[in-house]
């Protein structure tokens, strides 16, 4: 990976809601380019994960590094600042029904930046959506989009802003292997024409296994058993085994 320079640092990180001990000393690595696929049981802690690392929720204890900077210690214009590096793809796409899919893509430009003109909208817009492959869906609705159009769609709205780090949740979730499949192909080719680092949130060992250069796997709090897919799950661990055991990979 490019000079193997962190994107994201976290060391010894502890998060409990009352008596829940959710994440019990979590160290991890993202390196500038590379993509790592976050496996772990529901319920283990991925979303609280992402949710510290955007922000979102505060860390009890631990250090959380993002782009350079100690995420729990900004607030306000910084923090909003950061989270404009960070593109997000929703589980569901979270794409607003009422607004076309220019408009979809658009908005959160135009909200970021004021002062673009229509010709730099709609030149962003088109690369947006020729990145995922749906240029001619421009003033369709979502509702008029299969499962597998939306995600892309979704993808393309998180791209816009040509995010640094991208954080995947659950990408493949609900759609056909063959969609599947064509989902991981475009999260391959993201990382390789946005040169983004990113986080793969799933349960599907087959978008780990073709999306991530890393695998790292939550059990239990911490990220017990990191590497590549042929590592983490030739590793003679439990409940890796089990896990692998429960879930269907081709
Ligand atoms: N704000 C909160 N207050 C209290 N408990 C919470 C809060 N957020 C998360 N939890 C609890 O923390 C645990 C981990 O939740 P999280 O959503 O991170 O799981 P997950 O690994 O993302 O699961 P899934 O794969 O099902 O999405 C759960 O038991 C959840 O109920």
């Amino acid at each position: 990976m490019e000079n193997e320079q962190p994107v994201i640092s976290i060391k010894g990180l502890y998060k409990s809601f009352g008596d829940l001990d959710v994440l019990k000393g979590v160290d991890f690595t993202l390196l500038k380019g590379e993509n790592v696929a976050v496996l772990g049981r529901s319920g283990s802690g991925k979303s609280v994960l992402i949710k510290i690392i955007i922000g979102l929720l505060k860390p009890d204890r631990g250090e959380v590094i993002v782009l350079g900077q100690q995420i729990d210690k900004l607030a306000g214009k910084e923090l909003d600042a950061l989270r404009l590096r960070i593109g997000f793809s929703f589980q569901a796409g979270a794409l607003y029904d009422s607004m076309d899919i220019y408009h979809n893509l658009s908005f959160p430009l135009t909200m970021n930046n004021r002062k673009l003109g229509k010709k730099d909208i709609d030149a962003a817009v088109e690369e947006a959506l020729e990145a995922v492959g749906l240029k001619e869906k421009m003033n369709q609705l979502p509702t008029d989009l299969s499962g597998g159009q939306r995600k892309r769609i979704g993808i393309a709205r998180a791209l816009i802003l040509k995010p640094e780090i991208m954080l995947y949740d659950e990408p493949t979730s609900g759609l056909d292997p063959i969609t599947s499949t064509e989902i991981n192909a475009l999260i391959m080719q993201v990382q390789q024409r946005y040169n983004t680092s990113s986080i793969i949130i799933t349960h599907d060992l087959t978008c780990a296994k073709n999306t991530g250069n890393r695998i790292a796997m939550l059990l239990d709090g911490k990220f017990q058993a990191t590497g590549s897919f042929e590592e983490v799950f030739g590793s003679k661990d439990k409940q890796v085994e089990s896990f692998y055991e429960y879930n269907f990979i081709d």
